[in-house]
């Protein structure tokens, strides 16, 4: 795990679709078609988390998720953040509205 600079959040960022950086964390909020669409991503999410030991902070409200990435152990955003946003985007395309 590799704590990332400014330099490498903003480059990563640009691999990565509607993350914002702020307050030291990836941030974005994913958008679905309903409630049950927004658990239904979460339910595809924790598998890939627990793959990787990476977790996100999740906030739902109704359709809309908000994913906060941050590598806790490290007090900021490192490569395993940028891998995880990776896949959550892949599996948001599955069926975001
Ligand atoms: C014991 C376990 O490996 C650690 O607590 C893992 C779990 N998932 C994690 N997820 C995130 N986002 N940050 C961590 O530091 C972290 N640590």
């Amino acid at each position: 795990m590799v704590k990332l600079n400014l330099k490498d959040i903003e480059s990563s960022l640009n691999e990565l679709k509607g993350w914002k950086f702020e307050n030291d964390t990836l941030v974005k909020d994913f958008l679905f078609k309903d409630f049950s669409n927004s658990v239904k991503f979460l339910t595809m999410v924790q598998p890939v988390a627990d793959s990787l030991d990476h977790h996100p902070d999740v906030c739902i409200f109704y359709n809309k998720v908000r994913v906060t990435l941050t590598t806790h152990d490290e007090g900021g955003v490192t490569d395993l953040d940028v891998k995880l946003a990776k896949k959550l985007d892949e599996l948001a395309k599955l069926f975001e509205y």
